[in-house]
């Protein structure tokens, strides 16, 4: 039988894209949105004749259709409101929002005790992929000086991104964003740097320098197709999982 699923954030660059994607794979897809969808194509064949529904009906949206999973790309404030509906309705749910706070982690966290849970800064497999390989340069050349630059498309509202943020962890260096002025770089210091400009999907660039060398490891999307094929990968995982809190690398394991 085919999965349903419900997209928050419909009209948006990636819940659209998300509606796109499920309709491809033959999923039912309903479209939760509080603006007319932008893109009316999307809207009409993903959601089988019917029109985006307000969030403000969520909750009963998600009782009456009891979905496999719903997948959300909005903003933080909005997405914590949709956990809140998941779980009283004991919906899966896959995370794509980035730009959280600390406090609403923690309510993310506390809210997989009751529904499964995967979020995720990036659902590009190549940026596993990334995750690792920084991980073994940052072990094998500990003395190299390491700088991190991110660029997004000028409509990206939170900054650095939620995957440069997933990068940073993997370093105990003081992060220095950006530099301005007389500021000689200390030994312990990992520069971070962010662009915005025209319609750039998201790039992620690691660089190590020393030894009279520079090695750089490289992540671009191409297209936001990449983001919507792992959140629908996670979407059919997750639904069939128990409470918790997921990460994407255990979807592609
Ligand atoms: N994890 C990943 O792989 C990726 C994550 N992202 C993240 O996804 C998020 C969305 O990105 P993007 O699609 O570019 O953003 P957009 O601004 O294009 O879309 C976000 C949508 O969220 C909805 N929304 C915005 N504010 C609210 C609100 N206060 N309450 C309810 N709904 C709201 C709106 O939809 P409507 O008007 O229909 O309600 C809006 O269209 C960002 O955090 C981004 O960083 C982006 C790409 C990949
Ligand atoms: O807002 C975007 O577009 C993207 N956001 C994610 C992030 O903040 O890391 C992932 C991707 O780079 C695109």
């Amino acid at each position: 039988m085919s999965m349903t699923i419900v997209v928050t954030g419909a009209s948006g660059r990636m819940g659209s894209e998300v509606l796109d994607g499920a309709r491809e794979r033959g999923m039912d897809a309903i479209a939760v949105s509080r603006t007319e969808s932008t893109n009316a194509d999307s809207k009409r064949r993903a959601t089988s004749g019917t029109d985006a529904y307000h969030p403000d009906d969520l909750q009963s949206l998600l009782s009456e259709y009891r979905p496999d999973a719903l997948v959300d790309f909005t903003v933080p404030e909005a997405s914590i409101e949709f956990l809140d509906a998941c779980v009283e309705t004991g919906t899966p749910a896959v995370v794509g929002t980035t730009g959280f706070e600390a406090a609403e982690l923690e309510t993310i966290d506390r809210t997989s005790d009751r529904i499964p849970v995967l979020k995720a800064a990036n659902f590009a497999r190549g940026i596993q992929t990334l995750l690792a390989l920084v991980r073994e340069t940052a072990a094998s050349l500990p003395q190299y000086d390491v700088e991190l630059t991110e660029t997004h498309h000028n409509g990206k509202r939170d900054a650095p991104s939620g995957t440069a943020k997933s990068l940073l962890e993997i370093f105990d260096e003081e992060r220095v964003h950006g530099r301005e002025g007389i500021q000689p770089r200390n030994e312990d210091e990992i520069g971070v740097h962010v662009r915005r400009a025209g319609n750039v999907r998201g790039e992620h660039e690691l660089l190590f320098a020393g030894n009279d060398e520079v090695l750089t490891l490289t992540h671009r999307a191409e297209s936001r197709h990449v983001f919507a094929a792992g959140a629908l990968d996670a979407a059919e995982w997750v639904s069939k999982q128990k409470a918790g809190r997921y990460e994407f690398r255990e979807v592609l394991a």
